[in-house]
Formats: C-alpha cells, sequence, structure tokens
C-alpha cells in the first residue's frame, strides 16, 4: 500500500534569531515527517528548540531557510494570508489553556466553530456540546473555567482544539500544570480523539509520564533533531526479539 502525503514534511529546515553580529542559528538542518493520524511526542532539554520548530510549523513564524510543507504546501516563502489559512487547519492546545474567562465552556468551543466556518448558531451550539461530550464534560457545559479543576479546564482546551476536525494538532506541555492522574486523562482523551478523527498530534512534552502514547518520539537536542524512533518498538525488533526468545 502507498502511504498518504505526510501532513507535515520538513527538509533541511534552519533558523535563526537576531540579526547581523547577533544572529544565532537555533535550529540545525531539522528533517522530519507526520502522518495522518501519527502522534508525536518530542522532547528534549530547555532550550533546545522544540517551541520554536512547533511555532513554525503551527505557522506561527515564518519560514527562513529549507523547506515546510503543511499537506503539501510550501510555507518557505508563504504570504502572511497564507499563514493565516495554515493556522485555521491546526488546533493549538498550550500549557496555559487560554480559556477566556467571561465565557461558559460551552461559549468557549463554540468561539472556534464560529470563527472557523459560516455555520447557524444551533449547529454550533450542537457541535461544542458533542465535542464536551466527548471530553466527558456533559455535566460542565454552562460552567465558567473558574469554576472548573485544571483537568477540566485543558479538556476544554481539547474540545476547542479539535472541535473543527482539524488534519493537526499541535500541543505545547499540555500536562504541565496537571497532576499524574488528570494529566493522564488528558493525554487519553487526546489520543482517542485523535485516533477518532485520523488527526495527527505533535506533543512537546518533559512528562516522561506520558510517552507511552505517542506512535513515535523525537527528541530535539541544541537545534538538532537527536533521535527519532520511528515507531516506539518496530516491528524488526519485536520480530528480532521473538525469534531470540
Ligand atoms: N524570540 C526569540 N529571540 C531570540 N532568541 C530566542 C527567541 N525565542 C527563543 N530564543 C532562543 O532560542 C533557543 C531555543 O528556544 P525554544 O523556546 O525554541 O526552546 P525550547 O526547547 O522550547 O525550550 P523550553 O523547553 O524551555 O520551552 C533558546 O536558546 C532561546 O533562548
Amino acid at each position: 500500500m502507498m502511504r498518504q502525503e505526510p501532513v507535515i514534511a520538513i527538509k533541511n529546515l534552519n533558523h535563526y534569531y537576531g540579526r547581523g553580529a547577533l544572529k544565532r542559528q537555533i535550529l540545525f538542518d531539522i528533517n522530519l515527517e507526520i502522518y495522518a493520524g501519527e502522534i508525536v511526542i518530542m522532547t528534549g532539554p530547555s532550550g533546545s528548540g522544540k517551541t520554536t520548530l512547533l511555532s513554525l510549523i503551527g505557522g506561527l513564524r515564518s519560514v527562513q531557510e529549507g523547506s515546510l510543507k503543511f499537506l503539501s504546501e510550501e510555507l518557505l516563502g508563504a504570504s502572511q494570508n497564507q499563514l493565516v489559512q495554515v493556522r485555521r487547519k491546526i488546533g493549538y492546545i498550550f500549557q496555559a489553556h487560554n480559556l477566556l474567562g467571561f465565557l461558559t465552556a460551552r461559549q468557549n468551543v463554540q468561539m472556534a466553530v464560529e470563527l472557523n466556518d459560516a455555520v447557524a448558531q444551533s449547529e454550533a451550539i450542537a457541535k461544542s456540546e458533542a465535542m464536551l461530550t466527548a471530553v466527558g464534560l456533559q455535566e460542565r457545559i454552562n460552567y465558567y473555567p473558574d469554576n472548573l479543576s485544571g483537568g477540566q479546564k485543558q479538556r476544554i482546551a481539547i474540545a476547542r482544539a479539535l472541535v473543527n476536525h482539524p488534519p493537526l494538532v499541535l500541543a505545547d506541555e499540555p500536562t504541565a500544570a496537571l497532576d499524574k492522574q488528570s494529566g493522564r486523562d488528558v493525554v487519553e482523551i487526546m489520543q482517542r480523539l485523535a485516533k477518532d478523527q485520523g488527526t495527527s498530534i505533535l506533543l512537546v512534552t518533559h512528562d516522561n509520564r506520558i510517552l507511552d502514547i505517542a506512535d513515535r518520539i523525537v527528541e530535539m537536542e541544541d537545534g538538532l533533531l537527536a533521535r527519532d524512533s520511528q515507531s516506539v518498538v518496530s516491528h524488526y525488533d519485536s520480530g528480532v526479539r521473538n525469534q531470540n526468545s
């Protein structure tokens, strides 16, 4: 079977901050492909370039050198308008969930639906409630974020990121502020929804307790992609192990 086009295809990507004498290279010759439905976890020490790479993939920063394709569309040289269109096709989940405090759980999700396409309000409400139910918040639909736990707030953020069925979700430390069980719940919900919808997830984390949800783990080190496990236990490895046991 032929493999589909990757959702993300990065080739020989370099990135720099500063200019003139202060110019400093932050990313070095990054090569990475992410396919539909894949969950990729990115780890690496602080300052290794993870957030920079995530922001380039998310169309939040302009690509300077190399090639970065989102759904076959080249982002090197893309206009601001093109980047806006790309951002519309991506769900973002950040450590600080960025919910609006004066809106209820449902209204926070509904806003994402209404910003994205011209749907009737009743349909936007129905979609938002269905998504909040999918993340287990059916009893909390009309609550304000301040009256919910950290894990529940993060589940609203997941519902908001996934409600438009984006091909890609970018998550930066989504479990950082959560206790062990809530963090686990949150990533398992992300995993289930991603598999159901065929969404790819790129998740940056320092949280070793959630590595097992990944199809692949990539590791950044000093601006280089130091390690890329094509799968956590490759078929080849498990085959060899079986033969020898
Ligand atoms: N806007 C900026 N201008 C100049 N330098 C920056 C800027 N943003 C980040 N850097 C530098 O680029 C390097 C990579 O930063 P980045 O935030 O991508 O790392 P990170 O791996 O995400 O770190 P952390 O895990 O702490 O979030 C760091 O040395 C940082 O100081």
